[in-house]
């Protein structure tokens, strides 16, 4: 740990609902007890119904956020989500590279309300550049088909996934999400380069999952910039967004958003947690 507290520090797109990117990130670091910090890639106009529109800022705005985090409060731990362009994960590299920090990429491209949030040129220079740096890739189950131009069917074939996100692309572990696999099982798979570990859980039959990625990804930045191991990072992140999910907030028009303090009403009375459920 690099100071007084862990620090990790999120790039990512914004979402003014405050379900997904930087907001959901931020509050997840609160919850986790680390110093959250953010640079923003894009202004997304967004809410639990879809994307309205998008302003990107220049590359080279990006570029002069970072330096100001980076020579200042230099973070445990970085995170990405939403980089739309190229441009801006070549820049986002270079300095990921020049100050050798833990790295956590969600490889965010689809949002779930179906908007792209990534340029789809890009995929090449996420896998050239960014991969490569990454302690921990986590794409869901589109993303890594994206990555890896094959389909995914079965957990066993997120298994395969995992382990060749790691061998051919070059992470240092890889958890394929299991949001998106039509079952009773929302099953993650880790391989950390050395095995496969599979989390499950039963699927929650809600539309309320909106920023589920994000917080997950999150979880896991919190925890390694604590000084945990990749795999105790994921199964945190697994328990924490499961009661997220279970205790959402019934927010919104459409797919609302995650309860970011669910966890905490894991221990409570029944009564006391009645609202949420
Ligand atoms: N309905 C659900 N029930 C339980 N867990 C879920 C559900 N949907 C997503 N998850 C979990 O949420 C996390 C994020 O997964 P996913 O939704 O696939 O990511 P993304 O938001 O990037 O699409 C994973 O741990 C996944 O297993
Ligand atoms: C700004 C921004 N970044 C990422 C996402 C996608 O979030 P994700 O956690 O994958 O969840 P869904 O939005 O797909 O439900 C986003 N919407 N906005």
């Amino acid at each position: 740990m690099k100071h007084s507290i862990p620090t990790v520090l999120t790039i990512a797109g914004t979402d003014p609902t405050g379900g997904a990117g930087i907001q959901a990130d931020l509050k997840t670091f609160q919850e986790r007890e680390v110093y959250g910090m953010s640079v923003v890639t894009s202004i997304v106009a967004q809410n639990t119904v879809g994307v309205q529109d998008v302003e990107h800022l220049p590359a080279d705005f990006i570029q002069k956020q970072i330096e100001s985090v980076l020579v200042d409060i230099s973070p445990d731990v970085i995170k990405t989500g939403m980089i739309a362009t190229s441009e801006m994960m070549v820049i986002i590299a270079e300095a990921i590279d020049k100050y050798s920090i833990p790295y956590v990429i969600d490889p965010v491209m689809v949002a779930k309300s179906g908007d792209h949030l990534m340029d789809v040129n890009s995929k090449q220079t996420m896998i050239d550049r960014l991969l490569p740096l990454a302690t921990v890739v986590t794409p869901n189950i589109p993303e890594a088909e994206v990555l890896l131009s094959e389909s995914i069917e079965s957990v066993a074939e997120a298994e395969d996934a995992a382990r060749r996100i790691v061998h051919e692309l070059g992470a240092n572990a890889a958890v394929v999400k299991g949001g998106h696999h039509v079952n009773d099982e929302a099953v993650d798979v880790l391989y950390d380069g050395a095995g496969i570990h599979r989390f499950p859980t039963a699927r929650i039959n809600t539309k309320h999952t909106h920023g589920t990625g994000c917080t997950y990804s999150a979880v896991i930045a919190a925890e390694l910039a604590k000084g945990n191991s990749v795999y105790d990072a994921v199964k945190t992140a697994k328990l924490f967004i499961t009661d997220a999910i279970r205790y959402s907030l019934k927010l919104g028009k459409g797919n609302g958003p995650t309860n970011h303090w669910g966890y905490r009403l894991q221990g409570l009375p029944k009564r006391n947690r009645r609202i949420f459920q």
